[in-house]
Parts: C-alpha cells; structure tokens; sequence
C-alpha cells in the first residue's frame, strides 16, 4: 500500500468537444433581440471613459456660459444670443432650466461608472419637461404668456414666454383634438407622472407614508401628556376595572461587549462548527432575500418580511427600479423582481419561501473583510463573540510548506473574492418584452377559448414565469394541452406549464427570456448559515432569482441526471468549488469517481481528497464497498460512545481528546459506467450506504447522463432522495429522474430542476457556474496547503483490505514489525505525524496511525494536539535503549510508563458485519494525525 498520487492527467475539459452547443437553446429568431429594442448598440455608447469625460466638461463650461447668459443678462455674442434665443424658441420658458439640466448632464457623464443605470430617471425627466413645456403652452395655472390666436402661430415673439414650439406644438396637436381643457388635464397628469418617475416614489407609499406620519404624529402627541420617559415608558392599557396597567417596556440596548480576554497569546479562533450548530436556531423559513457582498448593513429579517409583504414602502424605489437599487454596496432586494402585471396576488396565496423543503436561502452574506478562518484546534478555546483572525494574523501565524501535509495551526481558507461575479447589469433579469409576451400569452388562449388574464410574472436569470388567473370555469389541465401551440404562439422553443404553481391559485407559464443572464457561482456563492454543515452548496438562482443552496447533510444523498452536454459537471464543480470554499480537509474528505477522466481531474491535487481521483469502475466499485465498512465502522464507535450522529460524536471525540472525523463525500461522475462493471456489488453498496450512511456523515453525489432504468434502479431511486433533473430528451426520461414529467421542457446550459427530500414540489433553478480558471485557482490554493493523506486501502477489493491492513490474524492491536523503524524515524525527525510515516515508511494511512498509537502508549510521542504534529518525548541518546527493549521485549513495554496499556486506539465498536469492528483495529479518517 504505497502512498501514491495519481499521475497527472493532462487531457483537459477544454480539450473536451462540447456537445450541443445550443442544447436546448431558443431558436436564432426567439433569441433574437426584437427590432429597434436592443439590436445594435448606438454609437455613444461604445464611446471610452475618457471621452465622455471629455464631453461632460463641455457641458459644464456650457453651462456656466448659460448661467451668464439666461440669469445674469450677460451679452454672450452672436452665438451667444442665437443660442439662448434658439432654446427660448424651442422650450420656450422651460428653456430657463436648461442651465441646471446642461450641468446635471455633464455630470452624469463624468461620473457615469459611479452611478447606477439611469433608465427611469431618463424618461421621468423627458416627461417632466415636456409636461412642464405643454403647461406654459396651454396656460395652465396662469403660466406662460397667455392663449395665443390663430394668427400669430409659431412667431418668436408668442412661443418663447410660452413653451417654445415643442410646447405650442404638443398644445395645438391635444387641443385640437380635446379641447383646451384637454390640454391642461393632460398637462398636469404628465407633470405627476414624471415627479414620479424621476422619484421613484409610488402614489400608494406616499400616501402611507403620509399616514404613518400622522400615526406616529398623534401617538407622540398622546404620549407627551402622560409624562411617561425614559425607562418608566410604558404602554397604557386598561383592564376591565378601567384601571391603568403599567407594562414596563425594557428599553433597548446594544449587546453587550464581549467579555475582556483574560491572558495573552494569539487571537483566539472562531468558535467550532460543532457549537456554532448547537447555538444557531434553525431557521429554514428564512426569507429569499440575501445581500450582496459588499453591502454596508445587512437588511433584517423585519425589514426583508415586509418588504416581501408589500407593506412597507422603505423599499418601495428598489421593487420598482431593481437597476437603481440593486448596484454594489448597497442593500438589494433579490425579490421578487417582478412585479404585478395586472392586480396583487392574493394575500391567502403562499409565499414562494415557506416552501417546506430544505433548499434554505442565504442569510445575509458578510462583508468582503472575512477572508479566511481557521479551523481551531481541538484543545485551543473559542471566543465568545467569534472574532475570527484576520487573514495577516492567519498568514503570520501558518508558515506555508513544511514537512506535514496540514499546515501547524490549521489550514486557510480561499478567499471567496476568487470568484467571477456578474456586471451588475446582467445581475438583472432580461425583461425586455415581458408585456407583449403577457398579452400574447393571454390572446393565444383566447383563441383557444381559455379565459385568462396574467395576475402576475416572475423574472428570473433565465426564464419568466407568467402566473395566470382562468375564468370560473376553465381546467388548468387545458392550459397544459396546449403547451405546443402556446410555445408557437410565442415564438418559444421550449415553454413549461405548471398547473397549477405549488401554493397558489393559478397557472404558471414559464417561457424563456430573451437573453439568459450566466449565473457565476460568486453572483450566489454565502458563508453557509450558523446551523449549516460543512457539506452545504451552492446550486445557483431559482425563478425568482433568489439565489439556493442545498445542505448535502441534510438531503442526505443526490442523483444528478439529464443529458450530455446539459451542465451536470458544471453542477457537480459549483458544489465541489462550494465546498472547497469553506471546509477543510478536517471538515469534509472527498472520494471522487471520474470514469470520463476528464470531468473530475481539476481536484487531483487539493488535500482534501481521501483517495486519488478514481477513474476506474472497478476501483470505484471496491472504494464504495469499502466505504460502507467505514460507515459501519463509525456506527460501532457511536453505539460505544452512546451517540445518534456525526455532531454528537465529534463532541464526545473533541471532550475525550480525539480528532473529530470529517464527512465524507463521494461524487460519482458517471454512474452508468460503474453499473455496467459491477451492478450487483455498486447497486448493493449505494444502497447500504444511501440508507444508512446519513447519521453517520457520509454522503453521496450520484451523476449520469443515461436516466435510464438499469442505471437508476428502482432501489437506488428509492433510497436516493434528493433529485436534480438537467434537460432529457422525453417526458419517459423526466419520470425515470425525478417521478414527474417537466425536464424534457428545459432549457439546458445549467437549467434544472430540483426535487430535494420531502418534497413534490421542483424548483427551478439556473445553475451557477465556475469556470476552469476560477477552479484551477481555488484548488492551487489548496495544493499549496499539503498534499492529501490518501487512503488508498479504500481503492483495494474489501478482502485484501482484510487481509493487510485491518484482519484478525496478522496484525496484533499493539505489536507492528515496522515499529522500531517507526520509533527511530520520529526521534531523528522530532515530530511525528501520521502522513510523514505513511510517506517515509510507504504505509498506508491505517497502518501509519496505529504505528502512531503505539509510540504514544509507550511515552515516545505526545498524545492528541489538535491538528500539530505529536512531539517526541525522548532523546536520541534513549534510542538504543529503547531499541534493544523493543527488539528484545518482543514489542511490548518500550517506556517504562507506557507498556501495560494495550488497548486499541478506539473501544471496539459493536458494529455487525466487519472483522475490524471485533479488535477494533480500524484506523478512522481523521486527517492529521
Ligand atoms: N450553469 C451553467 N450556466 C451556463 N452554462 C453552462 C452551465 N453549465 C453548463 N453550461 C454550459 O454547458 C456546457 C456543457 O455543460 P457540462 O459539461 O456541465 O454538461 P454535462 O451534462 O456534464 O455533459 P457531459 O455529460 O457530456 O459531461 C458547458 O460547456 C457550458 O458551456
């Protein structure tokens, strides 16, 4: 059992032919951008920086020249007074604004990569003017120079205290058609409507606002009297006695200061995950609402609730113009990005988020300053605030290289700044042409005699869901029918119909937008929430555009399915990336199974690997056999330490000075390969595991292109819960994945849909992506942190793994012909540690730890540091004496404190089926021994 790494693999996915490079896409005219809405850019806009800077100082020395000009009465020359008299013709009185308009242009183009985008703005400001010019035209108000007569159409001299002749022409061309009167309705109605697009404001939070103001108005007004201040405020209240009740209000304090350190020494570690799961409440109702990294505050949950439930107005500007709202830095609501079309949706209707399914949405996710933390040793305090070690604190304090696989203090984690993230223009959903595909949706019913109207629709990155109501009367299963013709009426490759959407009551109808935004796996990616385990991932944004994570611990096991080239591996790097993100090697350990050999081989290097990257079924086949006796294994240790799951026992280890173990993940690239080899021994042994490997961390990612039913058996299918469909080819296909139709209708390119455990309702997901350079990155970052301490007894078939590291009959628990090699080794290196055995002594991982053990029971090495290497307790100048009693002591008492404790490095466990679990011989992987 030599210690050796896979050779590097130099075929490449980039070298990969990619199929279907259009799978499932929109035909060319569906994704087309409609005429005159988006084709072409215009010529200003490829204009550089620089240049609009140029511009913008031009406006601004306009502008100056105007102030002179139009308030100062300066003579500005023939240019000048042609100018000013130009723009009085044209704008009449409203021209007088054009010195403070000129300005705010030049700005705005100076400061232009500052600013958010400026659509609503823009037309707000056009309406205002154009109100403003059609006002002093008609007379409005008494603005303006009066009504003008037939005669002295279009002089000078009439349209300049006017509204120049766009103004005189907008009032000839309504008044003529309505009247004076008309002109004065429409004039101020204009003038409304630009206020409130320039401000953002609604009518409806105006008026609220104004009686929120009043409400807090009077309640002020009722408690000044009272005299109630300070702490003794209190709400009055009377009982039946009409007596007045003092309830004392606890006024409201910052939480209090984190208890001074006592002692000195290095910044305390971040507390461990084990505590932090125990003290976070779970809360899987959360909000979808998340924060965008960068952003100054995190928004509460009271504020995300109301804003959700239309009750507020705070964020009433960031619901209606996401594109203003939603730039860095500031608090973006992700939802619901859409909004109604027609009226509100009713109030009895669920909301998307309390969907009873694991899929938990991001808390706010913390400022861009958490770069890394560390995993805390076992024996090291957590602090009672959980400050964790800045990365400067971290670097100085974790000398990279070494002799050890794991750095002395534990290992740093990737800066999640790593990550792509979108512009923020396309953080947006497309939602060009969302009106017109409503009405042509609800007239393609119409000719099919459905009655409907569209109540609401929902953008997300890559498709919209169009919510109908039907008339009294109609079945929803009519609108299914006529998914085709709806799909032609569109223009749509590929529409799904969800009749009706889970939780409401109406008809979904989700078409594709017409441009699919990418989501980058750092447009998503969160620090996994306080109760989260290490094995939580990021699957990317669902309709709404809510970004959605999954805990693998919780699911507990995944299939993956759906045809080539329809972003299964793209799913399988965004959950390995995600876990490589924020788990070390002493978290999580990895088998991975790559058949195509090409898919999996980016994590090659990264320590958190307990087997090399496996390419052959049959290895995979006896990793798998061999990881139901690790789980069997475990469940002994459990039933000995009185224990129901990972978490507890990890405590119980932590208390009792053992390492915690990691869970373990086992990713199956392509399950049809491994079931072609050895379906019998791989189904039974994904069965084992599926159905008990849960309670005890180990965890599987089960992908295939070929949802067939020799490849998902019905026992696989049965004890993998937790299913993500990927675009397939029929409706057979859909069934034999996810037990219901609708993957046949998606899209492909990371469109999937996802069915987590408990649930019947699927989620709609664009999947987030992470390209091979992000990933090459985040594993580097890895591989320079240690190599993998492989236990490549895993890959060996379960009876030759009896026979060498872990039978009855040759090995006894305290005696190893290797021992005294072991002893001499340590003291010339003067640390021990389980990976520096394995490599000098060509060990396996098993055999490396136990020779460990002994040393430690004879005196020769310290016990359990955390995850620092073991001191050596004795000189060199004690190393014959100490070689020659083991020689010639047959092995057993070396040191004179040590020999008489023989018992095995774990009780033996009460597992059924292993020989190991009888002597309690096995090794557990528990990295950095
Ligand atoms: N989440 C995503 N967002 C955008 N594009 C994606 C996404 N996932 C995959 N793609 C695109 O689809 C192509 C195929 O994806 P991928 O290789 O993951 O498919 P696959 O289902 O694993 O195919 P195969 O089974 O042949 O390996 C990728 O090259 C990429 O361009």
């Amino acid at each position: 059992m030599s210690r050796t790494r896979t050779p590097a693999r130099t075929a490449s996915k980039a070298a990969k032919p990619k199929k279907r490079a259009a799978a499932g896409g929109r035909s060319k005219a569906a994704a087309r951008p409609r005429a005159g809405k988006g084709g072409s850019l215009p010529a200003w806009r490829s204009l550089e920086q620089r240049q609009f800077d140029q511009i913008g100082l031009g406006l601004l020395a306009l502008s100056v020249f105007l102030v002179f000009l139009m308030y100062l009465g300066s003579w500005g020359g023939a240019i000048g007074d042609g100018l000013v008299g130009g723009l009085r013709s044209v704008f009449g009185q409203v021209a007088y604004l054009a010195p403070p308009a000129v300005a705010a242009t030049g700005l705005l183009l100076i400061l232009r990569p500052l600013l958010p985008a400026l659509r609503p703005f823009r037309s707000g400001a056009v309406l205002l003017l154009l109100a403003l010019m059609l006002l002093f035209a008609s007379g409005t108000f008494g603005l303006g120079g009066g009504a003008r007569h037939g005669s002295e159409l279009w002089s000078a001299e009439i349209v300049r205290p006017r509204g120049g002749v766009i103004g005189d022409a907008l009032y000839w061309g309504i008044s003529s058609l309505l009247g004076s009167i008309g002109a004065h309705v429409i004039g101020v109605t204009a003038l409304l409507a630009g206020v409130l697009l320039l401000t953002g404001a609604s009518i409806a939070s105006m008026v609220s606002r104004t009686g929120e103001g009043l409400r807090q108005t009077t309640t002020a007004l009722r408690r000044v009297p009272s005299g109630m201040t300070g702490e003794s405020r209190a709400v009055g209240r009377r009982d039946a006695d009409d007596e007045e009740l003092e309830i004392p209000v606890t006024p409201r304090r910052r939480a209090a200061p984190p208890e001074p350190r006592t002692g000195e020494g290095p910044v305390p570690p971040r507390p461990k995950r084990v505590a932090e799961a125990d003290l976070a409440p779970e809360d899987e109702s959360a909000p979808r609402v998340r924060r965008r990294r960068g952003a100054a505050e995190p928004a509460t949950g009271e504020e995300i609730t109301a804003s959700r439930g239309g009750g507020r107005t705070e964020l009433d500007g960031a619901r209606r113009y996401p594109d203003l709202f939603g730039e860095e830095g500031e608090t973006r609501l992700d939802l619901p990005v859409a909004e109604p079309v027609d009226e509100a949706p009713e109030p009895v209707e669920e909301p998307e988020h309390e969907e009873d399914f694991t899929v938990v949405v991001p808390p706010p996710v913390e400022p861009p300053t958490r770069v890394a933390r560390v995993r805390p040793a076992a024996d090291e305090p957590a602090t009672a605030d959980g400050e964790r070690p800045t990365l400067q604190e971290l670097r100085e304090r974790q000398p990279m290289g070494g002799d050890h696989d794991a750095p002395e203090d534990g290992y740093v984690l990737p800066d999640p700044g790593l990550l792509k993230v979108s512009a923020a223009d396309q953080l947006r959903p497309d939602t060009a042409g969302q009106a017109e595909t409503a009405d042509a949706l609800v007239e393609a019913l119409a000719h099919f005699k459905v009655d409907a109207k569209v109540i609401n629709t929902v953008a997300g990155p890559h498709i919209t869901r169009y919510e109908l109501r039907l008339a009294p009367g109609i079945k929803m299963s009519k609108v299914a029918q006529l998914k085709d013709d709806l799909a032609y009426a569109l223009a749509a490759t590929d529409i799904r119909i969800l009749a009706p959407v889970p939780g409401k009551t109406a008809v979904g109808v989700e078409v594709p937008n017409k441009r699919r935004r990418i989501v980058h796996l750092g447009d998503v990616y969160g620090d996994p929430p306080g109760d989260a385990s290490p094995l939580t991932v990021w699957l990317g944004k669902d309709v709404s555009g809510a970004p959605v994570y999954a805990d693998l611990a919780k699911m507990p096991h995944m299939l993956v399915a759906g045809t080539t080239g329809a972003g299964k591996s793209g799913c399988v790097n965004a959950m390995l990336s995600s876990i490589l993100l924020h788990a070390t090697p002493d978290d999580v350990r990895l088998v991975l199974v790559d058949p195509k050999q090409v898919e999996l081989n980016h994590y090659e290097a990264v320590p958190h690997l307990l087997t090399p990257v496996i390419t052959s079924p049959k290895m995979a086949a006896n990793a798998l056999q061999n990881l139901v006796r690790e789980m069997e294994w475990r469940y002994g240790v459990m039933s000995v330490k009185k224990t129901r799951n990972l978490i507890e026992l990890n405590k119980v280890r932590v208390e009792e000075g053992d390492e915690p173990l990691p869970y373990i993940l086992c990713v199956i690239d392509e399950l049809a390969d491994l079931m072609m080899v050895a379906p019998a021994d791989v189904e039974d042994a994904i069965i084992r595991i599926a159905q008990k490997a849960r309670a005890v961390g180990i965890h599987l990612v089960l992908a295939t292109q070929s949802p067939r039913v020799d490849v998902i058996t019905g026992m696989i299918k049965a004890n993998v819960p937790s299913r993500i469909a990927f675009s397939v080819s029929s409706q057979t296909d859909s069934r034999v994945i996810l037990d219901q139709n609708g993957a046949e209708s998606l899209l492909g390119r990371g469109d999937m849909l996802f069915n987590p455990v408990g649930s019947s309702r699927l989620t709609r997901i664009q999947g987030a992506y992470i390209d091979e350079a992000e990933i090459a990155e985040l594993t580097a970052h890895w591989a320079q942190q240690g190599e993998a301490e492989m236990r490549e007894d895993l890959l060996e078939a379960a009876e030759d793994v009896d026979a060498t590291d872990g039978g009855e009959d040759d090995l006894d628990a305290d005696t190893d012909p290797l021992l005294a090699d072991a002893i001499e080794l340590v003291v010339e290196m003067g640390a021990a540690s389980t990976s520096g055995l394995q490599r000098r002594l060509r060990v396996g991982y098993t055999r490396a730890g136990r020779l460990v053990d002994m040393m430690e029971r004879r005196g020769i090495v310290s016990g359990f540091e955390g995850s620092k290497a073991r001191q050596v307790l004795v000189s060199p100048m004690d190393l014959p004496k100490i070689l020659a009693q083991l020689r010639g002591g047959g092995g057993d008492a070396v040191a004179s404190d040590g020999g008489g404790d023989l018992d095995g490095p774990h009780p033996p466990p009460t597992g059924e089926d292993t020989a190991d679990d009888r002597t309690g011989e096995h090794t557990a992987l528990t990295p950095g021994r």
